[in-house]
């Protein structure tokens, strides 16, 4: 019971809530309103977002669709469902490009008879958000999306996203977390896609730059665990993967995608991501960084390092001035060392854990063959041919995978 002389305090507090909550409506009302859209109540069953799922990365947003073929549940759909879906399916298939940086993988699309449909993935910078969810908003697609799962840091970051997403869209985050979703993601594409695993052969050789490596198919494990899984985003994650959903995460570094992008930007004039990738294609990270070779005059034989072994990353540029090296060569061997490091932490744990198998996934290699190369090179090469490297086609995509997953049960090789 309240003493009397609380209730003008108690009455102050009821009313401080109720206008709270009235001049919120209204400014969810006005938003949507200046976005002309309307936001229905619809019922679940027509609920879209569980064809959805998003990964709100530090870079970059995520989004993997499912577009179920036609007549392939044996659940009776209402008309409005059927509608809601054929629009939603129109709009992700009317472009490759959305807005300033959307872009629609197509060639990832998979269609799959096991799945009973398509999975498209997508992705847009974390930056533009606020677009994002208008483009969303604008076309109504948000009265069909009501709840959509959603993991990366952005999911939970104060909340920020998701309030955005909810007051633009009137559609409500649900919460994964970023680890799980993105094991859940892996787990589930080797299970199911026989072509998504690759990995290179006849890295035996001795120098870096004489990358000759050939792609092979390699999905033909029986046993896949245990593993250890890398993810290399704005930062790096390693993980210890040793069942499905049986994981740990062991390990981690700043030094990752967001390392190389950032400096690109800062060191040379990249306006774009590409622009920052297409600039070390040329390079020569050799004119850059100081060689075994470079202070021993060949290689140091007693340890079995080759002269072209990186002794010092950017190690010449203490006597080289920097006129003399271009800006393609600078940016090769800050991609080299950003690689080499991260190859070096995942060997190192895979050594502690004695697991043979490194997974590496993340943007950071999307389109990133050197990445890939000398990831590959050097893991075989410290590990003597004991541990092997392996590259994922859907490499940017297993988090928001993962999330699509945790809400889609009825996914045939949900792991
Ligand atoms: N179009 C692009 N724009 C920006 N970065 C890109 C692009 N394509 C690839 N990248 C690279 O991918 C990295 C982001 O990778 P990813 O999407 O896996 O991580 P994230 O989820 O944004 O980061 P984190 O998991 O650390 O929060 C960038 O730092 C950059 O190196
Ligand atoms: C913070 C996350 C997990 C966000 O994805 C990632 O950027 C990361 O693992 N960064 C490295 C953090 C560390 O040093 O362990």
């Amino acid at each position: 019971m309240l003493a009397p002389s609380s209730l003008p305090v108690a009455f102050a507090c009821v009313c401080g809530i109720v206008v709270a909550y009235t001049l919120r409506r209204k400014h969810i009302r006005e938003l949507n309103w200046k976005r002309r859209i309307s936001i229905k109540k619809i019922s679940p069953h027509s609920d879209m977002g569980q064809s959805f799922g998003l990964d709100i990365g530090g870079t970059l947003s995520k989004i993997v669709y499912f577009e179920q073929a036609p007549g392939v549940t044996s659940r009776p759909r209402a008309k409005s469902h059927v509608l809601a879906a054929q629009e939603v399916s129109r709009f992700v298939k009317s472009s490759d490009n959305y807005g300033s940086s959307g872009v629609r993988d197509t060639r990832l699309s998979v269609t799959s008879e096991t799945l009973g449909g398509t999975l498209h993935f997508m992705h847009f910078e974390t930056r533009k958000m606020e677009g994002a969810v208008s483009q969303v908003a604008n076309h109504s697609l948000s009265q069909s999306l009501r709840v959509v799962s959603c993991t990366g840091g952005g999911a939970h970051k104060h909340l920020q996203y998701a309030n955005l997403i909810h007051e633009i869209a009137g559609i409500e985050v649900r919460k994964e977390d970023e680890v799980a979703c993105l094991v859940r993601g892996l787990n589930f594409l080797l299970n199911v896609f026989p072509n998504e695993v690759y990995t290179f052969v006849n890295v035996d050789f001795g120098s870096l730059s004489a990358t000759r490596m050939s792609l092979v198919r390699d999905n033909t494990d029986e046993d896949i665990f245990p593993y250890i899984l890398v993810s290399i985003g704005s930062g790096v994650s390693v993980l210890h993967v040793t069942g499905p959903g049986k994981f740990t995460r062991v390990s981690g570094s700043s030094i990752g995608g967001g390392t190389y992008w950032g400096l690109c930007r800062m060191l040379f004039e990249c306006t774009t991501y590409d622009e920052a990738l297409d600039l070390c294609v040329h390079g020569r990270n050799a004119s850059v960084d100081m060689s075994v070779g470079d202070i021993y005059g060949g290689a140091y034989e007693k340890f079995n390092l080759p002269a072209t072994t990186v002794a010092s990353s950017f190690g010449k540029m203490i006597s080289v001035e920097r006129a003399e090296v271009s800006d393609a060569d600078i940016a090769r061997s800050l991609l080299v060392m950003t690689t080499q490091n991260i190859g070096l932490i995942a060997y190192l744990n895979a050594c502690i854990h004695g697991t043979k198998r490194i997974f590496f996934v993340g943007n950071f290699l999307r389109h990133n063959k050197i990445s890939c190369r000398t990831l590959a090179y050097a893991i075989n090469f410290w590990s003597k041919g004991e541990m092997k490297a392996h590259f994922c086609r859907h490499e940017g995509y297993l988090g928001a995978l993962g999330a699509f997953l945790s809400q889609a049960p009825d996914m045939p090789c949900n792991p």
